[in-house]
């Protein structure tokens, strides 16, 4: 590694310790202190030992006072390293909770934090935001618990070291010479370990796919109708054996290739035993200092050891790090405002698209030069074939993604101006993909706007989306979702819920992306009865497919492949006689069809 790269990893480690730090500051100094404490012992114990046979062989009759001191030393030291020891595990355990809460208040305010979409899109980020989930509670401790060992062992191999040293003075630098090609070979392995598993983050992301295909409740009844479980399950388990092939080898390589390194290692511990016995036999030393060095020599063979593999483990969890402070510091393509429009009031002229197209990261254009105005307290529906590009219009106005080409105006100005959450918080919609939220079903409705906290409010937006909460067992209480043991509501109901959530916030613009797709034709034909009255005031634009319900809306428009290739009036199309007369025809010729055939029966 050249200087840049070890400023690097120190900048690196600098920062991972920063972060746990930050999230316990207190604590982890008193750790340092105690760890040091700790460290500090077996050197000190060493060193008592010296002094017990210097007294020993040199005490004076009859005065046992400097052995009393000895056994107080001695006694002190052990019931110090007694103490230590639980304290130091209650400090690690308190401290990985606390820490890895904190790692995961970081990722999820990261990945919220995202205003646009397009992170989501990038499968290796993705596969990358797994892990860093999957190993924030291993991986931080791991990190600390290898720290606290490292500096432990650092400092009681320097004092052990030391004590050695005051004896023969070239013996610390001999042990260490033999011991660090070990602490590199162990490093480069566990470097390795940590590419082998990042190269399996597909396998660990098919794990967890499979794994929860087979188990819950959504996949339950394919799986059983299509006999898929033996599938899958052969599924997961390829993913498990692939899995463990990357890990398997990795961890036979770090068994099997530091023997050389060890063999070294261990020959100058060896060769430093055999001197002290020599400088023994011919008496040059003291019996006091022979003890302290034979002890010392087979704590540090064993202590060398052991930091090499911590050293290695040092190097192998910080890189867990390395891709976590990536995944912080990435900025998402969506460019936000340096000083952002702050929009007030209500919507004036409206919101004009002025020839948007539109790519999605993988290079497919969808939305083709798309030039019109969604006018202020205007009802738009959009219709269009299956792939069109309606939802992803959808997406466009409300700021997921900006116009590869084209821009979107909102009174005039560039929507990319603007505070995205300003312009969001107009906005209520219901998405072909809406949440359910295990939650209250009061809860469900009160999402559409915690500032307001109005429960007669969220009483009201339910009847008007035709939501039933009387027939649940604790009305608007009823706890929702499988999750938490609550009640599970039909599709139909979970989408009106949704409706009521964006009728709750009375927002300025109303986005419905299919919004009866799971509901009751009487429930939809309520729902649209009352639609004036509900979209009053409102901009509203809404995707469906039902081309009955668009009737009420002021204007239509077509999209086809991308293009916008009509828009007027219900009527004004039907007199067009295009794609929209020709769909519209086809939907009511069928079910004009179907009551003809049924009556003649
Ligand atoms: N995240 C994405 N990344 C890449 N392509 C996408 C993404 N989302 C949608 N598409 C593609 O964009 C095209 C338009 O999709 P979109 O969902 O906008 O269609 P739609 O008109 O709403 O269709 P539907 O009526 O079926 O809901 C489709 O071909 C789809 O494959």
């Amino acid at each position: 590694m050249n200087i840049k790269g070890y400023a690097q990893q120190s900048r690196l480690f600098y920062r991972s310790y920063a972060l746990i730090f930050k999230s316990m500051p207190r604590e982890a100094a008193l750790l340092v202190v105690l760890m040091v404490l700790q460290g500090l012992l077996p050197a000190l114990q060493t060193w008592l030992s010296k002094i017990t046979l210097d007294v020993l062989f040199h005490l004076p009759t009859q005065n046992f006072e400097p052995l009393i001191w000895v056994l107080v030393w001695w006694g002190s030291s052990v019931l110090l390293g007694q103490v230590l020891e639980p304290w130091i595990n209650y400090l690690v355990a308190h401290m990985n909770e606390h820490t890895t809460a904190f790692i995961n208040q970081q990722l999820v305010r990261k990945a919220h934090g995202f205003q646009g979409l397009q992170p989501f899109e990038n499968s290796v980020f993705y596969q990358d935001l797994e892990v860093l989930n999957r190993l924030s509670s291993s991986r931080p401790l791991n990190l600390l618990v290898a720290t606290i060992n490292w500096v432990r062992l650092l400092v009681t191999l320097t004092g052990l070291l030391f004590l050695v040293g005051t004896l023969v003075w070239w013996m610390p630098f001999l042990l260490v010479a033999c011991s660090l090609p070990g602490v590199f070979k162990n490093t480069a392995l566990r470097a390795s370990g940590w590419k082998g598993l990042m190269s399996t983050r597909k396998e660990a992301l098919e794990i967890n796919y499979f794994r929860g295909l087979l188990t819950q409740e959504s996949s339950a009844r394919e799986i059983r109708i299509y006999n898929l479980g033996p599938h899958f399950e052969h599924r997961l388990m390829g993913a498990f054996q692939a899995l463990q092939q990357v890990m398997g080898k990795e961890r036979l390589k770090l068994a099997r290739e530091p023997i050389l390194t060890l063999l070294l290692s261990t020959a100058g511990g060896v060769f430093s035993f055999g001197y002290v016995l020599l400088l023994a036999a011919s008496q040059k030393v003291t019996a006091g200092s022979i003890v302290v060095v034979v002890q010392a020599l087979g704590q540090i063979q064993s202590l060398l050891d052991s930091f090499t593999i911590y050293h290695s483990l040092l190097k192998e969890h910080i890189l867990y790090f390395e891709k976590l402070f990536y995944f912080l510091d990435f900025q998402e393509p969506l460019v936000l405002p340096q000083n952002p429009q702050h929009i007030s009031g209500t919507l004036q002229e409206g919101i004009q698209f002025e020839n948007v197209s539109f790519s999605y990261p993988d290079g497919r254009q969808i939305l083709r030069d798309l030039t019109f105005t969604l006018k202020a307290g205007e009802t738009v529906a959009l219709v269009g074939e299956n792939g069109a590009g309606k939802s992803t219009l959808i997406k466009l106005l409300c700021r997921f993604y900006d116009p590869t080409t084209g821009t979107i105006r909102v009174d005039g100005t560039d929507l990319r101006t603007l505070d995205v959450q300003d312009w969001r918080s107009r906005m209520g919609a219901v998405f072909q993909d809406f949440g359910k939220y295990h939650l209250s079903v009061q809860d469900n409705i009160l999402l559409g706007d915690l500032q307001k906290q109005d429960l007669q409010g969220a009483e009201q937006a339910a009847s008007k989306s035709g939501f039933k909460f009387e027939v649940l067992p604790q009305g608007l209480q009823t706890l929702l979702g499988k999750s938490f043991g609550g009640t599970e509501l039909s599709g139909g109901q979970w989408q009106k819920l949704a409706i009521a959530r964006a009728f709750y916030r009375n927002p300025q613009i109303l986005i419905l992306d299919e919004p009866t797709a799971a509901i009751d034709p009487k429930s939809e034909h309520d729902l649209y009865e009352q639609f004036a009255a509900l979209a009053k005031g409102k901009t509203v634009l809404l995707v469906t497919h039902r081309l009955a319900s668009v009737q009420m809306a002021d204007r239509i428009l077509v999209l086809k492949g991308g293009h916008l290739i009509e828009q007027g009036t219900h009527a004004e199309l039907l007199h067009l006689g295009g794609e929209y007369a020709t769909m519209f025809r086809l939907q009511a010729k069928y079910y004009q069809l179907a009551e003809e055939e049924a009556i003649g029966a």
